[in-house]
């Protein structure tokens, strides 16, 4: 086959058994099935980067800090910890898997800063979930005594929700692709990337957002001119009328199928829609290059074209 150099972007069933369970110990238990999923395309010769989610776990980072009251410590501050603690997980998973199949190549997470405009939209409107999950009292409570805006989140329950901005570039982007270029496995823009701003004179400042990981692996695939963008996430392929009695699968879509499936709202907000938009961004205007949505464990058989939603330019 092909070798390609594929930008994986890894939902968050890829590092969270279930929504209860947070804990470091199960997380590297699933990091090391994940592991499993990634070295199956390393060992294929593809180049990889990797872009994960910390919806989770930047929650609970800045949780745990508000919880001690005696310490502050910025959102930002704790998105770069989420992007450290992941990245920690996935490079021990994944270097032993490399190993116990004689693969013995680099692995090294890089602390991403991603460029966001102070005055995107998403600063106003907070979309993105973080952290555990609440039932409506508790979420009331929280709103009231910690000044969260929290939001119900797919029939799972309430979450607090912060702003998610778009991401314009990637800082790190020129020692991400050098380091891809030498053989190495980069997880890179993890959480989506330490959002910052520009404050002009070389000056970067970190802000208080959650970027969307999908839109992230899409930028930096854009960036990196990678062939293809995998979206790892909980199911096997999107579906048009998810979860509905005439549910049906899909195959392949062009750019502008999938903008009129989106248009007709087959694409839930917070979950598919970011998937599909990110996939759009990436193939649209580019023959060359795919878009693959899938879920973890189908991703080696959806590169060989025999599951998955592949999205293609036209
Ligand atoms: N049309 C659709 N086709 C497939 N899945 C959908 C669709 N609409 C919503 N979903 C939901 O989107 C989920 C993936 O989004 P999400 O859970 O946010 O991803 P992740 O955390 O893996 O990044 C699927 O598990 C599914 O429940
Ligand atoms: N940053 C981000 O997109 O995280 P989740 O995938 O956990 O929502």
């Amino acid at each position: 086959m092909e070798k390609k150099r594929i930008i994986l972007a890894l939902g968050g069933n890829a590092l969270q058994r279930d929504t209860k369970d947070s804990s470091a110990k199960s997380q590297l238990e699933m990091a090391k099935l994940t592991a499993k999923s990634v070295v199956d395309l390393i060992s294929a010769g593809h180049e990889i980067a990797i872009v994960h989610g910390n919806g989770p776990q930047v929650g609970q980072i800045v949780s745990a800090y508000e919880e001690a009251k005696d310490r502050e410590m910025p959102f930002p501050e704790c998105g770069a910890m989420s992007q450290g603690y992941i990245g920690y997980h996935l490079q021990q998973a994944i270097r032993g898997e490399m190993r116990n199949r004689g693969i013995d190549k680099g692995i090294a997470s890089i602390v991403t800063q991603v460029l966001v405009d102070k005055d995107d939209p998403g600063f106003l409107n907070p979309t993105k979930p973080i952290g555990s999950f609440f039932t409506e009292k508790e979420a009331k409570k929280l709103e009231e005594v910690n000044g969260y805006t929290m939001k119900e989140d797919a029939g799972r329950g309430f979450r607090r929700v912060v702003p998610s901005p778009e991401p314009i570039d990637i800082v790190e982007s020129s020692t991400i692709k050098s380091l891809v270029e030498a053989g190495n496995i980069v997880i890179a823009a993890g959480g989506g990337g330490v959002p910052v701003i520009d404050k002009g004179n070389n000056s970067l400042e970190g802000i208080a957002a959650v970027i969307d990981k999908d839109f992230a692996a899409a930028k930096l695939g854009e960036i990196l001119e990678a062939d293809m963008l995998i979206i790892l996430t909980a199911v096997e392929k999107v579906y048009i009328n998810y979860n509905k009695p005439e549910q049906r699968g899909l195959d392949n879509l062009t750019v502008a199928e999938a903008e009129k499936l989106m248009k007709e709202g087959h694409f839930a907000a917070g979950s598919m829609l970011p998937k599909i938009k990110a996939a759009i961004k990436f193939v649209k205007n580019n023959p060359n290059r795919k878009a693959l949505i899938t879920s973890l464990e189908n991703a080696s058989k959806g590169i060989e074209g025999k599951t998955g939603t592949l999205i293609i330019n036209q």
